[in-house]
């Protein structure tokens, strides 16, 4: 047994917690030893640890790092069952490679989400072992890196791969017949966008992309939705662009969903907390993203970054990256960046802004950005599952009450964080 005190800040105050460390070892199966290390990590508050400040969203992204804040660990056994499931015993806690145990992630954690995806609109999976230990993988990954991969997700190679290949097909066209779908304040921010035309912290991005969102009629929403009125510009070119993107679309809806009533229950909430009027229909935005190999950017227009430091903005982000390009960096409490390697099949997810407020800070979104230094042309389509578009999002109650009972971040409209951001998000 080892017992380990360190200290760390959170937002706007200092902590000690005290980490106490089981490991049993050391089972000798015939001539091989095989050591299993069970792990059972308490946490204990030297002081009260909640601030009570409220902070609006709209600050969050100018604090430095907004990584790792004041973070509570309550091991999901701990908690009080929520209404609407019967955990009748805590899931195995194995201890998973993929997973640093700790603050400080090296590696992002691959979840085979096989079972959730089989089980999970199944009334009876409330006690479904498999299920279980997934709906705990996430709830580690969402805590430890606010990033992670999913396997057994249930689409198919070949549709991802189609969808990255008409991508790079679009990309390749000449400048002007990009130009036939490009995006301006008229045609609701959707559509194409040149390299360097988006633009995050006031850097031009070194990438291109489709931006496309739920279609909007005039008057829905009101004033709210004004900016992003019309329906998604699909190229003509592949011929099956519109067809394809609009069943793939459909099909991570879906999966979204599925994950999301996971991401539920890893809070201790009911398997339905994001459907109804919180996420019961739900804006997507789909971003076909391609950055080019930077010697073939002109220098004068050239900056360092495919795309420059930023947090998602809403519930879930499932990305569908080239294969064999490593470019997307993740943060870490510290300020190390940690590369979200491409594992073929597998999307990288992560957590959004909205899922912050909601939970309270229980679960945070991460710093990440993409930096393409290899001498090839990388595609990734990102997929993002929010809210609904006039959800009004703040801290609910039980997260609150898990939290010291202070809400931390005040209520936000995520039609207005969408609006706000896209407004500021290009040079037209
Ligand atoms: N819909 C999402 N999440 N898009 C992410 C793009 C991030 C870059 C953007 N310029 C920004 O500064 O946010
Ligand atoms: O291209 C990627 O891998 C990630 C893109 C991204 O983070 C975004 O568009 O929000
Ligand atoms: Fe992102």
């Amino acid at each position: 047994m080892a017992i380990q005190s360190y200290s760390y800040s959170g937002r706007g105050s200092e902590h000690t917690a005290y980490r106490i460390i089981f490991f049993g070892q050391s089972n000798r199966i015939g001539f091989h030893y095989i050591l299993s290390h069970f792990f059972l990590t308490l946490w204990f508050y030297k002081t009260p640890h909640m601030t009570s400040k409220v902070t609006p969203l709209s600050q969050q992204s100018k604090i430095p790092n907004p990584t790792q804040p004041n973070r509570t660990i309550t091991p999901l056994f701990a908690r009080p069952p929520a209404a609407g499931i019967a955990i009748a015993r805590p899931p195995p806690r194995g201890f998973s490679p993929c997973i640093t145990m700790g603050s400080d992630f090296k590696a992002i954690p691959l979840i085979d989400i096989s079972p959730l995806v089989g089980k999970i609109d199944d009334p009876s999976m409330v006690n479904d072992e498999d299920l279980l230990q997934v709906v705990q993988m996430l709830d580690d990954a969402c805590r430890e890196a606010g990033f992670f991969y999913v396997k057994g997700h249930g689409i198919a190679d070949s549709l991802m791969k189609e969808v990255r290949d008409v991508t790079q097909k679009f990309f390749q066209l000449p400048y002007e017949e990009k130009l036939k779908i490009k995006m301006t304040p008229q045609s609701g921010y959707r559509g194409y966008q040149r390299v360097g035309e988006n633009i995050t912290k006031g850097k031009p991005d070194m990438h291109e992309a489709i931006d496309c969102y739920t279609p909007i009629e005039p008057g829905k929403y009101g004033d709210l939705a004004k900016p992003m009125v019309g329906s998604n510009l699909w190229p003509k070119y592949p011929s099956n662009f519109d067809v394809l993107l609009e069943n793939y679309i459909s099909l991570l809806r879906d999966l979204s969903r599925k994950i999301m009533r996971g991401i539920a229950l890893a809070l201790g909430a009911p398997v339905d907390a994001f459907e109804g009027t919180t996420a019961g229909d739900p804006f997507w935005v789909c971003r076909l993203i391609g950055y080019p190999v930077s010697t073939d950017i002109p220098e004068e227009q050239r900056t360092d970054t495919g795309c420059g430091a930023h947090t998602d903005y809403g519930l879930l982000t499932l990305v569908n990256q080239d294969d064999d390009i490593c470019a997307l960096e993740v943060r870490n409490q510290s300020g190390e960046w940690i590369y979200a390697k491409p594992i073929p099949g597998t999307f990288v997810c992560n957590i959004g802004d909205m899922l912050k407020v909601w939970s309270n800070g229980i679960y945070q979104p991460t710093l990440h950005r993409v930096v393409n230094n290899s001498p090839r042309y990388r595609v990734s389509v990102a997929f993002f599952y929010e809210s609904n578009f006039d959800a009004a999002v703040e801290p609910v109650e039980f997260c609150r009450e898990r939290t010291g009972g202070v809400a931390k971040y005040e209520k936000v409209v995520y039609g207005e964080h969408l609006v706000q951001k896209v407004l500021t998000n290009f040079v037209m």
